[in-house]
């Protein structure tokens, strides 16, 4: 007999905030040891008394026993729990929230390698499955989940998105700090506007110190926005720092429904002093992607396979071909030139001086057998007024963007020009001398070559995932007209 031998007796009783609680009772729960539900599947020793807390995930009931599977977030695989079928189970339903105590047992079955037989459940906080939008061992679509941002995390696949977020944030820190980077907190209300790095959302107090008198008017008494890249004030440290980085949440106000944007968006950015060459930060790009990328497979192998299995059938193979093989490197000259020579009829101009566009990135990538690819040397005409031009390429500046499958634009770099006098030409050329007098002092006191990049963090996410709206790998996503939560 299962619960026999410790002589528990079923009690009923109504928790003061919860409504009823469904108690076997033997031990205090309180002095019980605690395990995370990925703990307890890998134990190797059984017949430990322990004690797990998560949410229900399916309930079956077979003869005399009762089965549930148990998740707290912790792994993908829920832990498999049995309890007696006399136990009162009208509170434990699919998505309610459980304290269980029992012994850890070796399982029957080949799946998996214990269970825990309870002694002890606790409804901690009951789930209506008839008002629940998720329906037990059925499978919804990303697009689905995607209409309850506060109870999307309850889903298989967006747990797993969590947890590979979580990682791959861990992971990129890892790789600057391995690699001796500073990292360093740039602000995200800024006066500056990264000159043309995208469109800019205001900052503006709603409370008394609004001011109304013309000038000075609003809090800083200054325009001040919400950050649309931490390049210039990672140039700042740049002067005393040889490898700088940050990563935090970057914000443009682009008008766009795109499945490649968002209003608030993480980027990673790096900066890397006493640097000439553009190559520099092709190495430091493709290094960050593939260790990255190697980190998260190997922590996060079954969320990822979730992904590859349900989501992006197909998807794993590309991502090996994506870390396996060197990035390629072309021009933008030769791009224009692919572009040109191609059968393709593109909707916009592949004239030397254009912008590449989406379609146009795509087609290259494919071009180059889909793997990621950086493109160099853009028209200095296209590039802000920090970028270096080539020298030895006029009309060239020392400008990349790595392009890969699916996503296109993941990344975008330059060398900053770092000679006093042609900065100051072009400032007063573009009229931003005096905004930019502090930029130009960086030239005045120690100034060295150098450059560094951004990459989109959500974009890497969908890169490596296969996963095709940006909407679906950040937390709580926002673009134009949704702001939900
Ligand atoms: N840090 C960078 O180079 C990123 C670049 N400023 C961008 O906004 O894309």
């Amino acid at each position: 007999m299962l619960f026999g031998k410790l002589g528990c007796v079923l009690l009923r009783r109504t928790c003061p905030y919860r409504g009823i609680v469904t108690i076997y009772r033997c031990h205090s729960q309180k002095s019980l040891k605690k395990l995370r539900i990925c703990e307890a599947l890998s134990q190797k020793e059984t017949g430990e008394y322990v004690r797990i807390q998560g949410w229900i995930r399916s309930v079956r009931s077979q003869k005399e026993l009762l089965f549930l599977h148990v998740n707290d977030g912790s792994s993908l695989e829920s832990l498999q729990v049995v309890a007696s079928s006399e136990l009162d189970n009208r509170h434990l339903t699919f998505g309610c929230a459980v304290d269980i105590s029992g012994n850890i047992v070796k399982s029957p079955h080949k799946k998996q390698n214990v269970e825990l037989q309870a002694n002890q459940i606790q409804v901690v906080g009951e789930c209506n499955p008839v008002d629940f939008p998720f329906k037990v061992k059925e499978r919804h679509g990303l697009e689905y989940v995607r209409q309850f941002p506060h109870l999307r995390c309850r889903t298989n696949t967006f747990a797993s998105l969590l947890r590979i977020r979580s990682e791959a944030t861990a992971a990129i820190q890892a790789y600057f700090k391995e690699n001796h980077f500073v990292q360093i907190h740039t602000p995200v209300i800024s006066s500056n506007d990264c000159e043309g790095a995208g469109e800019l959302f205001q900052v503006e107090s709603a409370g008394r110190d609004r001011s109304t008198d013309g000038e000075s008017s609003g809090f800083f008494s200054v325009p001040a926005y919400l950050t649309v890249s931490g390049q210039l004030h990672l140039e700042v440290m740049a002067g005393a720092f040889p490898r700088v980085y940050t990563f935090g949440p970057t914000f443009r106000a682009e008008n766009s429904q795109s499945r490649r944007h968002l209003a608030e968006f993480y980027m990673v950015e790096a900066e890397l002093s006493f640097t000439d060459s553009l190559e520099d930060l092709l190495v430091v790009m493709e290094n960050l992607f593939k260790s990255t990328t190697d980190c998260i497979l190997s922590r996060c192998a079954d969320d990822i396979a979730l992904f590859h299995k349900y989501v992006a059938p197909g998807h794993k193979e590309r991502l090996d071909l994506m870390v396996k093989n060197r990035f390629k490197v072309i021009t933008y000259t030769e791009a224009i030139d692919v572009l040109n020579r191609s059968s393709e009829k593109f909707e916009f101009s592949t004239e030397w001086g254009c912008d590449l566009q989406t379609e146009h990135e795509k087609y290259l990538v494919k071009h180059c057998g889909n793997v990621p690819l950086f493109v160099i040397n853009y028209p200095y005409d296209l590039k802000p007024f920090y970028a270096r031009d080539n020298e030895d390429q006029p009309h060239t500046a020392a400008a990349v963007d790595l392009l890969v499958p699916g996503v296109g634009e993941l990344c975008g770099g330059t060398l900053r020009e770092e000679r006093l006098e042609l900065l100051h030409a072009r400032l007063e050329r573009m009229g931003l001398e005096d905004a930019y007098q502090w930029y130009l002092e960086l030239r005045q006191f120690g100034s060295v070559p150098h450059g560094g990049f951004g990459m989109g963090f959500e974009r890497y996410l969908q890169c490596v995932l296969g996963v095709e709206n940006i909407k679906d790998v950040i937390p709580f996503p926002r673009f134009s007209h949704s702001c939900l939560l």
